[in-house]
């Protein structure tokens, strides 16, 4: 077997043989490759697999993307999509020599972290990445769906407009591009995305409708994303919102909705104020928990000194990457919410594997639970309680871009 790049003239093979590995067939594309959801594939950045008889047997690819970090800085990441073996070549290891291949490809390019949505939770651990930030349903019924009048003094003071989305593309993008600014865990939708109508909706051709917050100097500030199926339930795709006020007015808007049976929001973020509107607190049914983005740390310095931190103080990680058969130890101390990351030997507070440190490293995932969990060893009484309030991210991180 072999594992080569692939480039433009491959595309055509490569979505063919993805689509094989997921047992699907390709719906054909428009006539300039747009309005599907792999159009923004970008074909220099893939692998495939090629057997020994010359029969492409596997896929993996990565899309260029900024991550929003704990504090608001942006880095770039590569993010891991379109893996897949063909049913009649599993577990011969295609999907390890993939792996072991992109990662060092990914180290060459000098990147700091890899993120990925894993299909099945049990996948890509082994390979060094941990879920980071997760994501769940709200369904709240209709006729259940009243809000507490806001309290005197704060009554809503802009305006919800209702668009189509084929009219407002380029204003739903600018505002989710200020949005995944400030939104630790959230991930950039690139030009390409929006131009060629990749992904899944807002960015995907499908008819929906917007609902457009303004602010009281008609400033936009944040949208809906919405539509009905024949059994009257709405489906609201996302909401994206630079401020609770705004958010607060579109899910009012949402929920007052005539002639509907359900209002379901997909990507209901933790920590949402949401059900403490709801005149009824139990109106609401959350599902669907599941882990969403999935993060894998390269180059471990640099990850650790790239965000901002909450607390400050010391700590010594020793940190294990069986997959890439390293070991290292790290001591991180913070001082003013910024930190220096030097290689140490004193001896460590926390114990733990590079996946696990992917999972607190949003945080999103407090240290303590993995210890708990018995993930992550503390050497120290203290450590787990210091790790927790150190990698704590003031905004809970989020992310509600599909790739
Ligand atoms: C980011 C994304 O794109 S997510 C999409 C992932 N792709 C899919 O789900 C498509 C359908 N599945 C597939 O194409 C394949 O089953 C893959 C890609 C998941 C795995 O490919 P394989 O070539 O079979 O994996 P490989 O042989 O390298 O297995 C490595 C190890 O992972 C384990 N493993 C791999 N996939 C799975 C799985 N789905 N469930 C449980 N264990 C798994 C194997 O048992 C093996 O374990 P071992 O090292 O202890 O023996």
């Amino acid at each position: 077997m072999e594992i080569r790049s692939t480039s433009e003239k491959d595309l055509d093979v490569f979505v063919d043989t993805v689509f094989a590995a997921f047992g699907k067939h390709p719906t054909p594309p428009d006539e300039d490759g747009s309005g599907v959801w792999w159009s923004a594939l970008e074909p220099e950045r893939g692998l495939l697999a090629v057997s020994d008889q010359g029969r492409p047997i596997g896929t993996a690819c990565a899309y260029s993307f900024e991550l929003t970090l704990p504090g608001g800085a942006t880095v770039p990441v590569p993010g891991i999509s379109c893996v897949g073996v063909l049913p009649s070549h599993r577990r011969q290891g295609v999907l390890t020599a993939m792996m072991r291949r992109q990662l060092a490809d990914l180290r060459e390019r000098g990147e700091i972290m890899a993120v990925l949505l894993a299909s099945e939770a049990v996948i890509y651990r082994r390979f060094g990445y941990g879920p980071a930030t997760y994501t769940r349903r709200l369904t709240v019924p209709r006729h259940r769906a009243a809000l507490t009048p806001p309290r005197a003094g704060q009554e809503p003071t802009g305006s919800v407009e209702l668009l189509r989305l084929s009219d407002c593309r380029d204003l739903v993008e600018q505002l989710y591009d200020r949005y995944r600014r400030a939104q630790p865990g959230a991930i950039s939708r690139p030009p390409l995305w929006w131009t060629r109508q990749a992904g899944h909706p807002p960015t995907a051709p499908t008819q929906r409708y917007i609902a457009l917050h303004r602010d009281a100097d008609s400033t936009p500030t944040g949208y809906a994303c919405y539509s009905l199926d024949d059994s009257l339930a709405m489906l609201v795709d996302e909401i994206v919102s630079l401020d609770d006020a705004a958010y607060t007015a579109l899910a009012r808007y949402l929920l007052g909705h005539d002639l509907v049976t359900e209002i379901a929001f997909r990507h209901f973020p933790t920590g949402n104020p949401l059900r403490w509107q709801l005149a009824d607190f139990n109106a609401g049914s959350l599902t669907g928990e599941t882990d969403w983005l999935w993060v894998r740390l390269l180059d471990i310095p640099r990850a650790l000194t790239s965000r901002s931190w909450s607390a400050d103080g010391e700590l010594v990680l020793d940190v294990d990457d069986p997959f890439l058969g390293e070991r290292t130890r790290h001591l991180l101390t913070v001082r003013d919410g910024r930190a220096e990351c030097t290689p140490t030997d004193r001896e460590p507070d926390l114990s733990l594997d590079v996946s696990d440190l992917g999972s607190v490293y949003l945080g999103g995932t407090a240290p303590s639970t993995l210890v708990r969990a018995g993930h992550i060893r503390a050497h120290r009484p203290d450590a787990a309680a210091r790790a927790d309030a150190m990698f704590r991210s003031e905004r809970e991180p989020h992310c509600l871009h599909w790739f």
